[in-house]
């Protein structure tokens, strides 16, 4: 039979985990880029350039759908948002410097709790 899960990532507590770490993420002073979806029509380019987008409103959606096998996965989806940033934004301007902030805080904590 399948072995028990034995860390957090992939045990019973995964995703109530993803729950906290995503309400923490969403009450960050820099978060405001990435609250809800970027609107493709107001920023000219992004739907070309970035082919899979991603924000906390989805991703809080797909956590409520239960569209996330363990906290893994839904690792992967906050990432996405951070990578997403990184190749849109340049490191030195106001959305550029709120990402990597976002992407610092979101590694601290989730190594923290993990410990
Ligand atoms: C992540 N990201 C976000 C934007 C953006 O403009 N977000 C809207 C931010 N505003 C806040 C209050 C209303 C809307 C542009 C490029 C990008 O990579």
């Amino acid at each position: 039979c399948a072995k028990k899960a034995k860390t957090a990532k992939d045990d019973k507590n995964g995703l109530p985990l993803c729950r906290m770490l995503l309400a923490e993420l969403e009450a960050h002073r820099d978060a405001w880029p990435f609250l809800t979806p970027v609107n493709h029509k107001a920023v000219p380019g992004y739907r070309k350039v970035i082919k899979k987008p991603m924000d906390f409103s989805t991703i809080k959606e797909k956590l409520a759908n239960n569209q996330y096998l363990n906290l893994e996965t839904f690792i992967i989806d906050v990432n996405l948002v951070f990578d997403n940033c990184e190749k849109f934004n340049e490191d030195d301007s106001e959305i550029g410097r709120a990402g990597h902030n976002m992407r610092r805080f979101f590694d601290k904590r989730w190594t923290e709790l993990l410990q």
